[in-house]
């Protein structure tokens, strides 16, 4: 469409073509109807000047013209909200105003009526002007004030076949350059709306790409958990909203016991697969509302918001638990059984710091296994941190 004037609007786009139409072409249309009705009263002064004999009629005429047309305009601009007829009205009012101007010059004895009736040729050009959406409704039209301003030419000039072949030789080259312009006009907008389904395809597949890559900027690729980055993210704004809020928060660190000899045992490919049902695993032990991340290796992170920590301890020995009690079914037909080791830490005035928090809770996690893995230990008193 961009590149062949004379292709279609596919009809499935047709709705839309004529939406972003009324969107951008209301105001213009609006405009030039409203010019266009002021240009055909004022006119009255010239006939007033020309045809003076005519005057009275050519103002109750044309007041009363124009405000027959009020009524139209305003359904067609405020109430049916529909294009094709915002872009016809001009065109379908300058039939009926080149008729009555017309039958004013048929009814004048002045003798200017001769070169005054060249006036009309505004009547063409003014129509074609206000065309933006359909060209045939401009060609229709075209033949019809066409046909109109014929008749009346034929009889101001008492059909004198040499005064109106002098004017048809002036009228047909504006009939075709006022044509010209509707065309150009309407192949405009068609382009212009393709320019605009264009740019709006691109910047949805900007905006989808550019979802994907923020997914992907914040995401553990292969347990589809929160990365470190973005888990450190959401703990620093913990952070400043639990010292603002003074609302309870924890976080939990663990990771699975003895996993590097589930790797060199079992192979790289297995490990993989226990670090995926870790994640499973442990995420549907937390809340819709709280972060869990792949901290690194085989490390993973859980942040519990609005948390105290003997509740964090309870969701920590749930995950522990499940962990325990869950049975891996590998692809060569093996099981394989895990624990974990977690350690515990809630927010204080001692971990107002991102890394005073993680610290705390490797220190807690270091404990566990220390302790006999397999076990939560909380981390509360720093103090006592040897
Ligand atoms: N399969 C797999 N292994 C990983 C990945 N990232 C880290 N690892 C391995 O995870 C293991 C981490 O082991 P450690 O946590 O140091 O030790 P561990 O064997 O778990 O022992 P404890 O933690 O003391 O119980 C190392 O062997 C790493 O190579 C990964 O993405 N996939």
């Amino acid at each position: 469409m961009l590149r062949d004037p004379l292709a279609r609007i596919p009809s499935t786009l047709l709705g839309e073509f004529y939406a972003h139409q009324l969107r951008h072409r209301r105001r213009f249309l609006l405009l030039i109807n409203v010019l266009g009705q002021l240009a055909f009263l004022t006119y009255g002064w010239a006939d007033q000047l020309v045809i003076a004999d005519q005057a009275l009629a050519s103002w109750i005429l044309r007041v009363g013209y124009v405000a027959m047309m009020v009524v139209p305009t305003y359904l067609v601009f405020y109430r049916l909200q529909n294009v094709l007829l915002m872009d016809v009205l001009l065109p379908v009012s300058i039939v009926g105003a080149a008729g009555i101007w017309f039958w004013l010059l048929a009814q004048s004895t002045d003798p200017h009526t001769a070169v005054y009736q060249y006036a009309s040729l505004i009547f063409i050009v003014l129509a074609n002007l206000g065309i933006q959406v359909s060209f045939v409704a401009a060609l229709m039209l075209s033949v019809g004030i066409s046909l109109v301003v014929g008749v009346g030419v034929l009889n101001v000039t008492k059909a004198n076949m040499h005064d109106v072949l002098i004017f048809t030789l002036v009228y047909y080259p504006v009939f075709f350059f006022s044509l010209f312009i509707s065309w150009s006009n309407t192949v405009s907008r068609r382009k212009e709306f393709a320019q605009a389904m264009l740019n709006e395809q691109a910047k949805r597949s900007l905006e989808a790409s550019n979802r994907v890559l923020d997914q992907l900027a914040h995401t553990d690729a292969l347990t589809g958990l929160d990365n470190r980055r973005q888990f450190e993210k959401l703990v620093r704004y913990e952070l400043a909203r639990s010292a603002r809020t003074h609302q309870p928060a924890c976080m939990m660190l663990f990771d699975i016991d003895h996993f590097k000899q589930i790797n060199d045992t079992r192979g790289h490919d297995v490990g993989d697969l226990a670090l995926k049902s870790m994640a499973e695993v442990a995420r549907m032990q937390i809340r819709e509302q709280d972060a869990i991340a792949r901290y690194g290796g085989d490390e993973f992170a859980v942040l519990l918001t609005n948390t105290s920590l003997e509740a964090a301890m309870v969701v920590a020995e749930r995950v522990r638990r499940s962990i325990e009690v869950c049975t891996l079914q590998l692809p060569t037909g093996d099981t394989l059984r895990m624990t974990t080791s977690i350690g515990v830490v809630g927010f204080g005035p001692t971990t107002r710091r991102l890394e005073d928090l993680v610290s705390l809770a490797d220190r807690a996690l270091y404990l566990a296994k220390k302790g006999g893995r397999n076990q939560v230990v909380r981390q509360d008193e720093p103090e006592t941190v040897t």
